[in-house]
């Protein structure tokens, strides 16, 4: 575990880089500090291995203080990779992996050899062990960055935008592989990006940062995305453009759950019996609206008490149809349809970030996709049964 406890930076000019900084990563997983240039990223993730100095304010490495370290201890225990990998530019490949554990006295074969694994484990090669790293493209010498943090097995990673470097593809394959890796290794991750998508993808926590240094929000991507804390936040999540920055991929099988249902013309049943919103359908199974139980139970279900706010997730459609679905709609539960638009079922938007986080995005660096234009597959479609109409901001 890291602890960020009131953390500054005050950096000799008078720039406050970090600011009163409450932040903790969990042991194990990967947490990811986001927000735009200058918001005091980088700063802070080299505050955590001493590379800068907190003015004010103490971290902690589980129960720790850093400050009580040694640096040259401190940085044993964690491994660092940046943009560029910062490789050696004279020092082959293997040789490069193997730094840190000839530093430490490993035997030299046996820090070859171990080398020589990790660049299998990152996947790269074996064959590119004796080049040298400008023999290399940019995706190979940032997997040679990633092995040689790993050399000395460290239980933290501290990474400042490993992937930025490398064209969308690679950048995708590397996401890809980091997350498999740490599902073998475990470690502890501090990661920043200025990519939202990023953030969202790899992700276990989200530190949302805005210039000054301040701590906008701390969050799962889930209840990030569900639950901006602000304005900003929202902006930055890409809320305001329906998440048009967010690149989802398509043709997904969603998970579904059964939804009740009440028919047009029945009766909202009992506070008591049924959940808080429960979803009007027609006779051929199209969905209505929502209808709120609490404030509605014992009366006929017309047009009138339906709230219309949330839109449908085609069977097979986007991902991001699906997270639209979910977070547009007052229950929570994003309504899944058939192309018919009849009814399947709801999708939870926890499962739905699941799936964004291990589908691959192959519409990332798709430039045309920024317009806030309705998708063609269900993503604007209002929940109004087989017909889109005018989404309604509440009960009719
Ligand atoms: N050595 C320094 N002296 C003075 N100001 C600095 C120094 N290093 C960084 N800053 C300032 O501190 C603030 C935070 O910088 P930092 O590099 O931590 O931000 P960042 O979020 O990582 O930015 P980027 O995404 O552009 O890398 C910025 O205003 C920056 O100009």
């Amino acid at each position: 575990m890291i602890r960020f406890d009131n953390v500054t930076k005050r950096y000799p000019d008078g720039t406050v880089a970090v600011d009163s900084l409450d932040l903790t990563a969990q042991t194990g997983k990967i947490t990811v500090l986001v927000g735009p240039s200058g918001c005091g990223k980088t700063t802070s993730l080299r505050m955590i291995n001493r590379m800068i100095e907190p003015s004010a304010g103490s971290i902690w490495l589980d129960d720790r203080d850093t400050s009580t370290i040694a640096t040259h201890e401190l940085r044993r225990r964690i491994g660092y990779v940046i943009q560029h990998a910062g490789l050696f530019p004279h020092r082959t490949i293997v040789d490069n992996v193997a730094t840190v554990p000839l530093l430490l006295g490993t035997d030299k074969k046996k820090a070859r050899s171990d080398a020589m694994d990790l660049l299998e484990r990152v996947g790269l090669d074996r064959g590119f062990a004796k080049r040298y790293p400008a023999q290399l493209s940019g995706g190979q010498q940032q997997r040679v960055g990633v092995a040689r943090a790993l050399a000395a097995d460290p239980p933290v990673m501290l990474m400042d935008e490993p992937f930025s470097a490398v064209d969308p593809v690679v950048r995708e394959q590397l996401q890809d592989e980091f997350l498999r890796l740490q599902d073998d290794l475990g470690k502890t991750i501090v990661f920043v990006t200025h990519d939202i998508d990023e953030a969202i993808k790899l992700g276990d926590q989200i530190a949302v940062l805005r210039v000054g240094g301040h701590l906008a929000q701390l969050a799962t991507p889930a209840d990030l995305l569900a639950r901006p804390a602000d304005a900003f936040v929202a902006g930055f999540v890409g809320r305001d453009r329906g998440y048009r920055a967010l690149g989802f991929s398509e043709g997904q099988e969603l998970p579904h759950h059964e939804e009740p249902t009440v028919r047009m013309g029945e009766t909202v049943p009992a506070a008591s019996e049924a959940a808080e919103w429960l979803l009007a359908v027609d006779g051929d199974l199209h969905p209505q609206g929502w209808i709120n139980v609490e404030q509605t139970a014992g009366r006929e279900v017309t047009e009138e008490l339906l709230y219309r706010g949330g839109t449908l997730a085609t069977q097979g459609g986007s991902l991001r149809a699906a997270l639209d679905a979910c977070l547009s709609s007052p229950s929570g539960r994003g309504v899944v349809v058939d192309e018919d638009h009849r009814l399947l079922g709801s999708a939870q938007l926890d499962e739905v970030v699941q799936l964004i986080k291990t589908e691959p995005r192959p519409s990332l660096a798709d430039p045309t996709d920024q317009t806030g234009q309705a998708d063609q597959d269900g993503a604007d479609h209002r929940v109004s049964g087989a017909t889109p109409a005018t989404l309604q901001k509440g009960p009719a």
